[in-house]
């Protein structure tokens, strides 16, 4: 039984259907990253299986049940979901604590909470204080206050800075490998967790578009081979010779489709030929997400109802071979 399953899940609101018959699961141990662009009904889905949102078909269920028919569902599912909205007058840590009398659970889980997510020396503090990147942590020591095997994240990582997101990548690694969690996080912003996911589903207007582990969804993209040298062109021929098709987009340059980079290294050498450059230009999965949801894959980002991208992470990753 997969910890987290959502099976053929449907839900519309009045003329909207904001998720159209959505599968996939999510196994213990592993990461999945729910992609799509603002409006593609990540978060209908996730409030789902939190008993949040009422499925018109289909199911989405954590252990095998409804979110409603869990016994002491703290213990079971922690979830951030957007716009966590915490009493200001009140300290990191009682808030915490009104959640363990609450649930039942011991006081000193607020303390354990607030130190996994880096905020034990501000326990003491008042939430109105908080930046949305405490805020954010806050809220992940919530979702953990009851040591639940499964994490339900809606997009965690808005609000933090990068030093922030680079932390969350390593604690969303340590749930799944160390402490054997199923993690399924959404984001709208690929950049944020393509470092940290082990499978992704995209989504785009309510539907599932594609699912696979991050590996699938990125080697599939393959864009060719980029050779670059003044005398490249004498290359053309044996490499068409050896089956490939060979493009020169500028001088001097050849991008070569259907040989690997050994096949263009080796006519290089055979024909003595000098090389500047040779890389496999491969899609990274931000390339394969633009294309999957109908965006222009060399636009720029786009504000608003856009795919949002970050700058740090050029929209094509070329790489010198190798699997990631
Ligand atoms: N309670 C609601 N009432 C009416 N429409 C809703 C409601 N919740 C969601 N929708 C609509 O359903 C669609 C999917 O929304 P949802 O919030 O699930 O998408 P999302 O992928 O999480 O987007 P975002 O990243 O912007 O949160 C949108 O068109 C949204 O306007």
């Amino acid at each position: 039984m997969a910890a987290i399953e959502i099976r053929n899940l449907t839900k519309s609101f009045g003329a909207v259907r904001a998720v159209n018959d959505v599968s996939f699961t999510v196994a213990a141990g592993t990461v999945t990253g729910y992609l799509g662009p603002n409006g593609a009904g990540k978060t209908t889905t996730l409030r789902s299986l939190l008993g949040l949102v009422t499925p018109d078909s289909g199911q989405a269920l954590v252990n095998g049940r409804r979110y409603a028919d869990l016994v002491a569902p703290l213990t079971e599912v922690g979830a951030v979901l957007e716009a966590t909205s915490f009493h200001p007058g009140r300290t990191a840590r009682n808030h915490l604590r009104v959640l363990c009398t609450a649930a039942g659970l011991p006081d000193v889980r607020a303390d354990e909470s607030l130190d996994q997510v880096g905020l034990a020396g501000d326990a003491g503090k008042r939430v109105a204080g908080f930046s949305l990147g405490m805020r954010q942590r806050l809220a992940l020591a919530t979702a953990l206050i009851g040591k639940p095997k499964i994490l339900i994240l809606d997009e965690p990582a808005n609000g933090l800075d990068p030093a922030g997101i680079q932390w969350l990548r390593g604690f969303l690694r340590f749930l799944a490998d160390d402490q054997g969690c199923a993690v399924l996080v959404s984001s709208h912003v690929l950049a944020e967790v393509e470092q940290t996911v082990d499978n992704v589903v995209i989504i785009a207007q309510g539907r599932m578009i594609r699912q696979g582990t991050l590996a699938e969804l990125t080697s599939d993209g393959d864009r060719g081979v980029r050779v670059a040298g003044a005398e490249v062109q004498r290359l053309r021929a044996r490499l068409e010779a050896a089956g490939a098709t060979v493009e020169s987009p500028e001088s001097g340059v050849l991008l070569v489709h259907g040989a690997p980079p050994e096949t263009v290294g080796q006519a290089a050498l055979d024909e003595g030929v000098v090389l500047s450059e040779l890389v496999r230009r491969r899609s990274d999965l931000e390339r394969v997400f633009l294309e999957l949801t109908g965006e222009p894959a060399d636009a720029p980002p786009e504000g608003g109802g856009g795919v949002a991208t970050a700058e740090a992470v050029p929209a094509v990753t070329e790489t010198s071979g190798g699997a990631r």
